[in-house]
């Protein structure tokens, strides 16, 4: 759907500079998804390989995101295996609703109510990323956080649209409970992609 190059502005790799590769395609129909528009697969032209590598290569930095729409409807062996060879480090952003394919360096999987992540996935997350909509995804992230292994991070990501309701409390069940961490989208605090 589009690639940019910027700056990682969620979770563990927060500030980090990356090439962002947006998929298009997403059935999972979270209700404040900032990316609707990712949604239609059919929407958005097809691209070579060959030219998306060029194209996250062109930089200096090496790291790539994959994300989208729901990266993992698509078969991701090809693309990262690709990715890998011209010596990028692969990231993923998933929802997890769909098996693992390709070949990864970091693996945030941000489950959705919508449609329920896949036990395989979580067990493969270095990263858990739980946006909060509302007071009971406290819950519900401590009912996925059992599903990852154990060096896996935990993160509270503040729906954007709620974030002055739900911050407080994030901050609150943080101090409580600090195996979890705040995530902020930084980047929409920069105004940059
Ligand atoms: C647009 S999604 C694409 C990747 C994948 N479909 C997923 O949901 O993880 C990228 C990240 O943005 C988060 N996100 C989407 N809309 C958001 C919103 N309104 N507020 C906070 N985070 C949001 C998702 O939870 C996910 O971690
Ligand atoms: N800067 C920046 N960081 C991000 N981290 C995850 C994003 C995503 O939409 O997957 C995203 C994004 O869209 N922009
Ligand atoms: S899974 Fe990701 S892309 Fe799909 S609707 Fe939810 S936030 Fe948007
Ligand atoms: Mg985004």
């Amino acid at each position: 759907m589009e690639q940019f190059y910027t700056i990682q502005g969620e979770g563990y790799n927060t500030g980090r500079a990356a090439y962002f590769v947006r998929l298009g395609g997403c059935d999972v129909g979270c209700v404040w998804c900032d990316v609707k528009e990712s949604w239609d697969m059919d929407a958005h032209p097809r691209l070579a390989l060959d030219a998306i590598v060029a194209a996250a290569t062109a930089h200096t930095g090496r790291n790539v995101v994959v994300t989208g729409g729901e990266p993992l409807m698509h078969n991701l062996g090809p693309l990262t295996q690709a990715l890998h060879e011209a010596g990028c480090q692969n990231w993923i952003e998933t929802s997890g609703a769909y098996p693992l394919s390709g070949e990864w360096d970091w693996i945030c999987v941000s489950p959705k109510k919508f449609k329920a992540p896949l036990p395989s996935v979580l067990a493969a997350a270095h990263e858990l990323k739980i946006v909060v909509f509302n007071k009971s995804d406290f819950k519900w992230a401590e009912e996925h956080a059992a599903l990852v292994g154990p060096e896996c991070r935990l993160y509270l990501q503040p729906e954007w649209s709620k974030s002055a309701q739900m911050m407080p409390l994030i901050v609150d069940y943080v101090k409580a409970n600090p195996r979890w961490q705040v995530s902020l989208q930084t980047h929409k605090f920069l105004d940059i992609p």
